[in-house]
């Protein structure tokens, strides 16, 4: 007997403790970025949705929380066997909705089942401590306690995976949570994981999504008094204004920013050229290059710089572009018409800046090809800016100084790379440069649920997964007990 599907694309979203119509006038069309076919339309949420949402999380959640450590794994293992049993159908909805690849579905559909695994474990690592006192007669603990309610706000390039991993440890750890999806893909970036977590027996309410414009409800999202943590993925622009409103408004809240990012790709004189090419290709053309982590920039040492563009560039022209469904195709189409717009006036700037187009083509509808320019200087926006689309420029570097030079000349240290045929080099050369992730000899496009997950500089404040989420999502509580009376100086 065939299953009913998770989510049949009908008209609701899941607010306070039920599924119902968003109550703004304005509704959304989502729309599958290669075909431009339909896929739903829905009643966007308003800021009265907001606040029930928010204010039925504040009620739901302590009684969650006490459910205790055990009953909570067990929603997120059964969640678990849910991406399991319903995995051809989480990866139809993330092709469709945000014009992934199925390689790209796949990948996160791994890492969205990964953190939720990892999550499983957390409530039994949420430690507290007792601490030693010089004051005589005082019992000194500290007690681990979930924040209460928490704000996710994710973006279109990983819905799924970047609304899970913080989505399960949030909820893991006894917090309530709101999710705010990008319009884009309010399926695969909200209302599906909420039918999964529905189904692995979540309460209902402790998991709400308002599927609503981040320009409509974004900041009311941010500033609304019920929420002690905000986590955003998405544009620095965005992320700035998020943290500001967080800290400089009426009610001050936490903040976990995963920004923009513009990844160098290093290849040092010593590197193996077609290791470095190999790693290259897919580390920047992987979803379109719509990654943060994603190579922004490629730099390599003089003495390699021919060999590795004639390889790369070869290479590139080889990859099939075209139907994201097709299990072949390793470009698919970029998210929506604007951003298709952006890249295209990118191209433009670099040509006009004087980069040396070495392969590229006009779009066949979403579908951009991948463009490589040669002769790009690290002054040219498409060195200095983030691209968030399959394009890259090609710098050369004087020596190994020069090179760490340009890997760290922008505003941005999300993640980066450093190919060479010296491991301890490799190290020393990543140590040098000022981001949160660097991965030797393989691409920058790295991200594991225990490893620690974020950015510096204007890339992001804080770290997503593992140990690191315990921390974020949960706060402590110095709490001492005084055994004899204490002995005052006056
Ligand atoms: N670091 C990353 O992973 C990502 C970076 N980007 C960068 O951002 C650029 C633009 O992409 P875009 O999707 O527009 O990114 P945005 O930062 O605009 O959107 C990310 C999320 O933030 C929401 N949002 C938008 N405005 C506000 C606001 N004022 N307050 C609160 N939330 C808000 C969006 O909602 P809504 O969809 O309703 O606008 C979406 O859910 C890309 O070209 C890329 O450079 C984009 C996506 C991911
Ligand atoms: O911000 C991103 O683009 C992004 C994509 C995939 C991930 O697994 C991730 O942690 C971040």
């Amino acid at each position: 007997m065939t299953q009913a599907p998770l989510f049949a694309g009908q008209d609701a979203q899941p607010i306070a403790g039920g599924w119902r119509q968003g109550s703004a006038e304005r509704r959304l069309t989502v729309t599958n970025p290669y075909s431009g076919e339909t896929l739903l339309e829905l009643a966007m949420a308003d800021r009265q949705d907001l606040d029930a949402a928010y204010r039925h999380a504040q009620a739901a959640q302590a009684e969650w929380a006490a459910l205790g450590p055990n009953a909570r794994g067990d929603v997120m293992r059964r969640a678990v066997a849910i991406f399991d049993e319903r995995h051809d159908e989480i990866i139809d909805w993330i092709i469709r909705e945000s014009g992934s690849t199925r390689i790209k579905a796949q990948l996160e559909w791994n890492a969205a089942r990964a953190i939720t695994q990892e999550a499983a474990s957390m409530p039994t690592r949420a430690h507290g401590r007792i601490l030693p006192s010089d004051i005589p007669g005082k019992e000194s603990r500290v007690y681990r306690a979930p924040l209460g309610v928490v704000g996710v706000i994710s973006p279109w390039n990983f819905p799924l995976n970047l609304s899970a991993r913080s989505v399960a440890p949030a909820l893991a750890l006894g917090n309530a949570v709101v999710v705010k999806p990008a319009s884009d893909t309010p399926v695969t970036g909200g209302l599906l994981l909420a039918r999964i977590f529905e189904e692995a027996g979540l309460p209902p309410g402790v998991l709400s999504v308002v599927v609503g414009a981040g320009s409509e409800i974004g900041d009311a999202f941010v500033e609304h008094p019920v929420p002690s943590l905000i986590t955003f993925t998405g544009s620095t622009p965005v992320g700035l204004n998020i943290g500001r409103l967080a800290s400089g408004g009426k009610h001050l809240k936490h903040v976990a920013l995963e920004l923009g990012g513009n990844s160098p790709f290093v290849v040092l004189a010593d590197a193996d050229v077609e290791q470095a090419v190999d790693a290259a290709v897919v580390g920047k053309f992987l979803h379109q290059g719509q990654i943060c982590m994603a190579i922004n920039r490629i730099i390599v040492e003089e003495p390699l710089r021919d060999a590795f563009t004639t390889r790369f560039v070869e290479r590139v022209k080889a990859l099939h572009l075209g139907d994201p469904a097709d299990p072949e195709t390793a470009v698919g189409p970029i998210i929506n018409a604007k951003q298709l717009e952006g890249l295209q006036t990118k191209i433009a700037k670099a040509h006009a800046e004087g980069a040396t187009l070495l392969t590229g083509g006009d779009p066949e509808g979403n579908v951009l090809p991948p463009h490589v320019f040669g002769d790009v200087t690290a002054d040219m926006e498409l060195a200095d800016e983030e691209i968030f689309g399959p394009l890259v420029g090609i710098q050369s570097a004087r020596d190994e100084a020069h090179a760490l030079e340009l890997a760290n000349r922008t505003e941005f240290g999300l993640s980066s790379a450093v190919f060479t045929s010296n491991l301890e080099r490799g190290v020393r050369f990543a140590q040098g440069i000022k981001a949160g992730m660097t991965h030797v000899n393989d691409i920058p496009v790295n991200d594991e649920p225990h490893a620690p997950f974020g950015g510096e500089k204007n890339s992001g404040l804080g770290r997503f997964n593992g140990d690191w989420a315990i921390d974020e999502f949960t706060t402590e509580h110095w709490i001492t007990l005084q055994h004899e009376p204490r002995q005052y100086p006056f």
